[in-house]
């Protein structure tokens, strides 16, 4: 949690010179940051966010820049980078590839209420209304070919009984989704948890943090939000807040058939995208930084839970 690379006033003033974007009035560096240093900048015409990228993919940056372009210029509530005289949005930065965001209003919710989780939704099925005519591409990162590679990484660490949940339920996976029909596609966010929306009050100020943004299943998008949004303490799925995301995205974009038959299995494969990351991250790939992981055991509950449980009929075009 800090700001890695520090900047000077001086620094960001020069920077600042090569946007129409007012001049530097005030500099605060974020100390929420997890992966990247980001600095809140305040000019006298604009309130913005300014993100140095200190590590991960860089070849991959050029990827998000269009999709954040692209999704802002359908009025989707993103945060659309910020060109330069040039045209420009892809800068260096103390030697570290730059980007320079609108500041857009609001907080993460923890508990989102149902006209959150509405908003949310209706937001989600717009963008997947528009994305499916992206052009860009960037495979899933966490797709099924990567639970299949990765799991392996982890057996060692768990129970027997554990062993045998994650392997037969990537099985179980392989048989529904490898090779058989293809869901419609598009960009997906990938990561869209609550941490990644910003609320001033029950509007939707912004979804941020496209990073894990990628071309693959819509479904999958879907099924990540409905796990982290409407699950309850006990991994349980609240009808409420299921049905409050789930209409509104709906009356967006409705589901084919065949997405409403791989739908429990998605929700199960999605769980497992994450019991497994927070696994890897716990005992095989730890942060170089002092963070706290985010802990496996949350989604390992929600996993159990949906085999249990199944997943709750989806609700009508009608419900909202
Ligand atoms: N466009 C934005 N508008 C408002 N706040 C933002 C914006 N982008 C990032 N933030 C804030 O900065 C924090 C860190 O940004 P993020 O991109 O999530 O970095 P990291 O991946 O390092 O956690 C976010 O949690 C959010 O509070
Ligand atoms: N939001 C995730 C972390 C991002 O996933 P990763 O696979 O890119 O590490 C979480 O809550 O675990």
């Amino acid at each position: 949690m800090a700001v890695f690379t520090p900047l000077s006033d001086t620094q960001v003033a020069d920077f600042l010179e090569r946007f129409d974007i007012g001049r530097l009035v005030a500099l605060e560096g974020v100390a929420s940051g997890t992966e990247n240093t980001t600095f809140f900048v305040t000019t006298d015409r604009a309130s913005l966010v300014l993100t140095l990228f200190e590590q991960g993919e860089h070849d991959e940056l050029p990827f998000f820049v269009e999709l954040l372009d692209y999704l802002a210029e359908h009025r989707l509530p993103v945060p659309g980078p910020v060109h330069d005289r040039q045209g420009i949005a892809l800068q260096s930065l103390a030697g570290k590839p730059a980007l320079l965001f609108p500041r857009l209003p609001g907080r993460h919710p923890k508990a989102p209420n149902l006209a959150q989780c509405r908003a949310l939704g209706d937001a989600l099925g717009r963008m997947h209304s528009v994305s499916q005519h992206f052009t860009g591409h960037r495979p899933n990162p966490r797709d099924l070919h990567w639970l299949l590679a990765a799991h392996h990484r982890v057996l060692v660490y768990l129970s027997p009984q554990d062993q045998a949940l994650m392997s037969d339920e990537i099985d179980l996976y392989q048989g529904a989704f490898d090779g058989g029909d293809t869901l419609p596609q598009g960009a997906i966010h990938g990561d869209l948890f609550r941490d990644n929306t910003l609320f001033d009050g029950d509007t939707l100020g912004g979804i941020i943090d496209f990073y894990n943004g990628c071309t693959g299943d819509l479904l999958f998008d879907l099924a990540i939000v409905v796990n982290d949004w409407a699950s309850d303490a006990d991994g349980s799925l609240s009808r409420e807040r299921h049905d409050a995301l789930l209409g509104a995205y709906l009356k967006r974009r409705p589901l084919t058939e065949s997405e409403r038959e791989h739908w429990p299995l998605m929700l199960r494969m999605t769980a497992m995208r994450y019991w497994l990351s927070r696994l890897l991250v716990v005992y095989v790939d730890p942060p170089a930084h002092e963070l706290t992981p985010h802990d496996p055991e949350r989604f390992r509950t929600i996993l159990l839970q949906r085999i249990e449980q199944g997943t709750l009929a989806l609700p009508t075009r009608s419900h909202s």
